[in-house]
């Protein structure tokens, strides 16, 4: 078969395939109009030393997303092992995010949620389109590690790890027990 006769996996088979990819999980937020906005995102990563930067990919439905990059400031709040409700809070488009959440202003005005592993707090240097999402480029202005909490961990679209020893990894191309 030639290279040219794949037709790449479906929407479904991303999922199940870049759920075995563990990551920690983010809320992050900003202000627009003097309302605090935010929202649950896990591809976070480091770009940069030198000048530091990070990123973040935001899917284009989001209402969360064109109202940082209006602002032009985000702040990227680590979760800890503890803060599952606000990972459902922020990562559902059910209730009002902040409603009832206590938060904090940061020194570039954007929303410092409490309890956190990390703080990054940045300016919205380059974004770049890719398909469905938005991968943001941030200079990063400030960072608070606030507390040395153990980190959340999303892993095949649940938490932890401990409970997933049994699971057996989809079956998605056929190729039976021939991974790797
Ligand atoms: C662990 C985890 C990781 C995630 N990682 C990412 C990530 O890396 N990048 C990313 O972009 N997202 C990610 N998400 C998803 C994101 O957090 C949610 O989609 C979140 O709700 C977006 O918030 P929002 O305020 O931007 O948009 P919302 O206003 O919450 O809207 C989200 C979706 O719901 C629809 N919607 C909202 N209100 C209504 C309504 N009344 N009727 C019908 N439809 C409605 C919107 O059109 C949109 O499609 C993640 C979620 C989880 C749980
Ligand atoms: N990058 C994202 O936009 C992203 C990432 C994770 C979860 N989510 C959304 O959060 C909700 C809860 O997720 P779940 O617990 O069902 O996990 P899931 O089983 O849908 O996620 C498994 C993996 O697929 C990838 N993924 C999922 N949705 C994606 C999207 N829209 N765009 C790009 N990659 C995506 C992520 O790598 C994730 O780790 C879903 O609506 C999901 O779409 C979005």
């Amino acid at each position: 078969m030639s290279s040219t006769d794949l037709t790449g996996p479906t929407p479904v088979e991303m999922r199940q395939a870049m759920g075995c990819f563990a990551s920690g999980v983010t809320v992050v937020t900003g202000v627009d109009d003097g309302e605090p906005v935010g929202f649950a995102c896990q591809s976070f990563a480091s770009v940069s030393l030198d000048p530091p930067m990070v990123l973040f990919c935001a899917d284009h439905r989001g209402r969360a997303w064109p109202r940082i990059q209006a602002a032009g400031v985000f702040t990227v709040n680590v979760l800890g092992e503890h803060q599952a409700d606000l990972c459902d809070r922020f990562g559902s488009s059910r209730g009002a995010k902040f409603e009832g959440l206590d938060w904090t202003p940061s020194a570039i005005g954007t929303p410092s949620l409490h309890d956190v592993l990390m703080r990054v707090h940045a300016e919205v240097h380059e974004v770049v389109v890719a398909g469905d999402h938005d991968v943001v480029i941030g200079r990063v202005v400030q960072l608070e590690t606030p507390a040395p909490e153990r980190p959340m961990l999303f892993f095949r679209g649940r938490f932890g790890v401990e409970d997933q020893h049994e699971y057996t990894a989809p079956d998605l191309w056929g190729w039976g027990d021939h991974w790797g």
